[in-house]
């Protein structure tokens, strides 16, 4: 604080050099503070060194102008309470002089009992009101000095002290309006870059809506919930029914991080038969299992400075949730199999229907892993908490189908969209998106989708249904007069079938399963088998 300007000023006190150059020392001292804490600092410990008095203090007036502050203390001294000296030089504007003593006994504010109560009472104090002495000859606060009588009487006109409180007042008033200067161009640059950081997020917003369809509120705060959660490298817990597009999610995080140049990796948990998912996900050394003639790259390997995406994370077993955090904690994982461990540096994004607090509860989910892997939780909303997204989600999927199929482009009818801004889709978007493949695929070239081209809405099918639905989505089974291979017409069954319930399920394989009696795994097993696409 100006020590070495200080010490010049004491060591130059006590030696015979013109009061002229003391003063500069001083003045220097003052000079070279870089804030009004530090000025006035400064300033007392002059005072008190180089002009024999026992104690100063400055106390400033604070922006409302209503209270005293103290750089020493907490202390807040309002400026109408007259339990202290400083109220009554502040009101009068003059300075005031009283006996510590006779201050002790009379002006008992708790915060000036304690700022005197170390001094002896035969000393005076001396308080003097401070203003800016530029044009504007605002207040700046009080000066406070105590003394011997001797050493304050002749203080106020002696030339040197006056000088000295002048430089101070206007070095005081110069450093708060530039501290004020500071302070405001930093809360101009602070919300520039706030606005700046905002028009980035909305641009990428608008971009990620090219992608994450859906006008509704829902679907722009879980737009903007994306991008956060991009911008971070925290796991992230997708949860939400089946549909909804989780997937969709997963990708876009990763597309829009700082890794969207490393791998994506995906697993669904729940398609893997659980003797294969550990050496899916963590590789396996040659000879780790019969049959292992080769060293093989797990997921966990492949997706390093990337992400892992893994789906349906409900249904890992216990034992891989183990090894799933130590990977998630550290880093770090031993393929199946080999002697040393490995690192990976990727981001986890996990995701699931299931409502993983009950299988906390029914002992099949770890806490610990529930809560590391939801340091980014995000909810996808239902289709039916956004209905008013239907429109814009069929005309989208109607479009594909006709690019993907090399057809014209159709239209849905009004009364279409009404049926199906009707429904209740426990499928969501999935389901929705099944429907209207189904309705383009019903639908002539040249026509709109009508109500009657979307399936589950027609009593009687048409004859122009009866014809589109051969060779599309519903093949009919053979008749049993014609089936003359048992096993392929029992295969062309259970194949027809599955395809029925999960068109009807909007592609949820657990309701299809649930409905015809399987375990989800089974049905998945049966999907590859048959090679029905399991979405
Ligand atoms: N907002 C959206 N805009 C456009 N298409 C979407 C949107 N949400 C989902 N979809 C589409 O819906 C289908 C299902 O989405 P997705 O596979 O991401 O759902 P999911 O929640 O992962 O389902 P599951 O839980 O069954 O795995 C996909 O074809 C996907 O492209």
């Amino acid at each position: 604080m100006g020590a070495r300007a200080i010490d010049t000023c004491q060591a130059m006190a006590g030696q015979p050099v013109g009061p002229g150059l003391v003063g500069m020392a001083r003045a220097l001292a003052l000079v070279e503070s870089a804030s009004p804490v530090e000025l006035r600092e400064r300033g007392c410990a002059i005072l008190v060194s180089c002009q024999g008095l026992a104690w100063a203090e400055c106390l400033y007036l604070d922006g409302s102008g209503r209270w005293l502050g103290s750089d020493r203390a907490d202390a807040r001294l309002a400026c109408d309470d007259f339990r202290h000296p400083y109220a009554h030089a502040i009101r009068q504007g003059k300075p005031l002089r009283l006996g510590l003593a006779e201050a002790r006994s009379r002006l008992d504010h708790p915060d000036f009992q304690a700022q005197v109560s170390a001094l002896p009472g035969v000393l005076q104090l001396d308080v003097r009101p401070l203003r800016a002495l530029d044009g504007e000859r605002e207040w700046l606060g009080t000066l406070a000095v105590a003394g011997e009588p001797s050493v304050l009487a002749g203080l106020g006109e002696d030339p040197e002290f006056v000088a000295f409180e002048s430089l101070l007042c206007r070095l005081w008033a110069g450093l708060s309006r530039h501290q004020g200067e500071r302070h405001r161009e930093a809360r101009l640059r602070q919300s520039l870059a706030q606005l700046n950081d905002g028009a980035r997020r909305q641009a990428l917003a608008e971009r990620l809506a090219e992608d994450l369809l859906g006008a509704s509120p829902a679907m722009q705060t879980l737009r903007s919930q994306v991008i956060r959660a991009a911008e971070t490298g925290l796991a992230v817990l997708l949860q939400g029914e089946t549909g909804t597009g989780k997937d969709r999610v997963a990708r876009a995080i990763h597309r829009f991080s700082a890794r969207a140049d490393g791998p994506f990796m995906a697993i669904n948990c729940a398609a893997i038969p659980e003797a294969l998912l550990e050496s899916e996900l963590f590789g396996h050394a040659k000879g780790a299992f019969s049959g292992a003639d080769q060293a093989r790259e797990g997921l966990i390997s492949q997706a390093d400075g990337g992400t892992l995406f893994l789906d349906e994370i409900g249904d890992m077993p216990l034992p891989l949730q183990a090894k799933l955090l130590r990977v998630l904690e550290s880093g770090r994982y031993r393929p199946l199999g080999a002697s040393e461990e490995r690192h990976a540096d990727l981001r986890l994004v996990a995701a699931t229907h299931q409502p993983l607090r009950e299988r906390i509860r029914d002992q099949c989910f770890r806490a610990d892993l529930y809560y590391r892997l939801g340091q980014f939780p995000l909810s996808l909303p239902t289709l039916r908490e956004r209905r008013e997204d239907i429109a814009q989600l069929a005309e989208a999927f109607a479009v594909d189908f006709c690019s993907r199929e090399g057809r014209d482009e159709l239209g849905i009818t009004p009364a279409a969209l009404r049926q199906l801004r009707e429904r209740d889709y426990p499928g969501n978007v999935r389901e929705l998106k099944n429907l209207i493949d189904y309705a383009c695929a019903m639908t002539r070239p040249g026509d709109d989708i009508e109500p009657m081209a979307l399936p589950g809405l027609t009593e009687a099918e048409d004859s122009d249904r009866q014809e589109g639905t051969e060779g599309s989505g519903g093949q009919s089974v053979e008749s049993a007069s014609q089936v003359h291979d048992l096993r392929r017409a029992l295969r062309d069954y259970e194949a027809d079938l599955i395809r029925q319930r999960l068109l009807l399920f909007g592609g949820n394989r657990a309701l299809a399963a649930e409905s015809l009696g399987l375990p989800k795994r089974t049905l998945a097993h049966k999907c590859r088998q048959l090679e029905l696409d399991a979405k």
